[in-house]
């Protein structure tokens, strides 16, 4: 009879997942039973002669515990599975994978595989064991690398995992394509196992020593793998007594380390959870500090704008204000200037022109009536005997009479360009453009008799006035100067005086008119 994983389940003696071979007994018979054993790998050999009920008791509670087992396995890959599918987080796949491998490899370590899954046949029966156990080495290796985030430690530990990646793929690959028992020495697989348990666990210890809070969980769940699996290797090695637990003990620090690594994993979800939230809510309070300071900017923007625009408004007014104040200054100014112009030009006594102004005049005069050829008419006037009147009644009364006898030279000077002017002390002057001599000597007669028709009133006496006027009026000759008509005038008034006073003199002539 042969029986065995790689024998089909149909070729064995009995479709059981051990090796199991049935001997019908008589009562009290005996008989002596030959067993050859042979494995492509360890083997535990537990024999036991049970009958048909016990058999079948056994097996129910055998595959209903492993059943258990399988069904929690494949509930977490399914989890695991669906997670990496929800996050696309490696850690999950890997995770996932690992789980898929052990399932192989417990499905073929229990016989489950070949027995109710038609997994059987020589080389796939082996290969689940041989290739499915490297690859769970393999995918723990990812899963370590991903989890503990060994990226981010670098240096020798992520090395030292590459290493073992990838001499765990590279014996898959082996066994994959040549014979377990071929290479059985050459990779040794058995010491690598337990390098690489060795290595997981230092990783874990070390990283949580350094604060990975991932570490913790990993650790406990690889600790405790290696002990059960160290409990049934030294129940097979006879150390520990071989029961049911030491037997299946690997199975349940799988199981045990497989929930653990699914905590792990679901803690680090919660953890990287409340990341997110704390990061959120961090990015919600700087984006909150920002929008703050931005406003706030945004206020002192405003408010220095306002107070600019204040400002520009206040010195505008106060540019305007200003523009006004010199606005009117210079109005003021002008103003002075031209009163300033017109006192330099006036007498202040009479408010006549003054001699200063008179002679600017009757220049341009004397040159315009030169261009045009038009007569030019001077009387001279002199108020008679006034230092008597000003012995007799005051000076003040003597510049009340000389203020009187500018008015009526006003009067007598209305056609434009006609000028009265006080020549000095008693003696007035007036410039007459454009007068002929008969129309120049009818006004001197007419203020001669205006003056002396003037009755000023002195304490309580009538006073009156008298003037002589010297009259020169002619088209000048081209040399004709200022001077020289002044000078003829002024003849012409000595003249006047001389014949007795109250009269007008033409210089080209005798007086015109003498006083009755
Ligand atoms: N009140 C007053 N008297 C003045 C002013 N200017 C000159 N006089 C006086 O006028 C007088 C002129 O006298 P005179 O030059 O001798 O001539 P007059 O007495 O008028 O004699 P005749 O001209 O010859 O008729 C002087 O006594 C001056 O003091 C003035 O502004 N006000």
């Amino acid at each position: 009879m042969h029986a065995g994983t790689t024998l089909p389940a149909s070729s064995r003696p009995l479709a059981q997942r051990l090796p199991v071979f049935p001997l019908a007994l008589a009562p009290g018979e005996r008989v002596t039973a030959y067993l050859h054993v042979q494995s492509f790998g360890p083997l535990i050999v537990p024999m036991a002669l049970m009958d048909a009920p016990s058999l079948h008791r056994q097996e129910l509670l055998d595959s209903i515990l492993i059943s258990l087992f399988f069904g929690a396995m494949l509930v977490m890959l399914l989890y695991n599975a669906s997670l990496w599918l929800f996050t696309r987080d490696r850690s999950y796949g890997y995770y996932a994978l690992y789980l898929l491998m052990s399932l192989c490899y417990t499905l073929a370590l229990t016989g489950f595989g070949p027995l109710y899954l038609g997994l059987d046949g020589p080389w796939l029966a082996i290969r689940m064991y041989t290739v499915g156990g490297t690859l769970c080495f393999v995918l723990a290796g990812l899963y370590l690398h991903h989890f503990l985030e060994l990226q981010r430690q670098g240096g020798w530990l992520k090395w030292l995992n590459h290493a073992s990646i990838g001499y765990w793929s590279l014996t898959s690959l082996l066994l994959l394509l040549a014979p377990y028992s071929a290479l059985l020495h050459l990779l040794n697989p058995q010491l690598m196992s337990l390098v690489s348990i060795v290595f997981g666990l230092a990783t874990g210890l070390y990283l949580w020593a350094k604060g990975n809070p991932s570490a913790k969980l990993f650790t406990l769940a690889w600790a405790l793998l290696i002990l059960s699996s160290l409990a049934c290797m030294l129940a097979l090695a006879g150390h520990l007594p071989l029961n049911d637990l030491t037997l299946n003990s690997q199975l349940l620090g799988m199981a045990v380390e497989f929930t653990l690594l699914s905590i792990a994993l679901a803690e680090r979800i919660n953890r990287e959870r409340a990341q997110r939230i704390q990061a959120q809510q961090d990015t919600l309070a700087y984006a909150e500090r920002l929008a703050r300071e931005r406003e706030e900017k945004l206020h002192a923007q405003q408010q220095a704008l306002r107070i600019q625009r204040q400002t520009n408004e206040e010195l505008e007014q106060r540019v305007r204000q200003r523009t006004q104040d010199l606005e009117q200054a210079k109005l003021r100014l002008e103003s002075a200037i031209t009163e300033l112009a017109r006192l330099s030009q006036t007498d202040p006594l009479t408010e006549l022109c003054n001699r200063r102004h008179f002679d600017e005049c009757i220049r341009q005069e004397l040159c315009r009536a030169k261009r045009s050829q038009t007569p030019l008419a001077l009387l001279m006037i002199d108020i008679d005997h006034f230092k008597a009147l000003n012995d007799n009644h005051g000076h003040p009364f003597g510049d009340e009479c000389l203020r009187a006898v500018a008015v009526l030279l006003r009067q007598f000077s209305q056609r434009a360009g006609d000028l009265a002017a006080r020549f000095g002390g008693e003696e007035f002057i007036l410039l007459l453009p454009g007068t002929h001599r008969t129309a120049a000597g009818l006004l001197a007669e007419n203020l001669r008799q205006a003056i002396a028709a003037l009755a000023l009133q002195h304490d309580g006496q009538t006073v009156r006035l008298s003037a002589s006027i010297g009259l020169i009026a002619e088209v000048p000759h081209l040399d004709a100067g200022v001077d020289e008509l002044i000078k003829l005038a002024d003849a012409a008034l000595y003249r006047a005086k001389r014949a007795g006073r109250n009269r007008v003199v033409d210089a080209a002539e005798e007086p015109v008119d003498s006083p009755a």
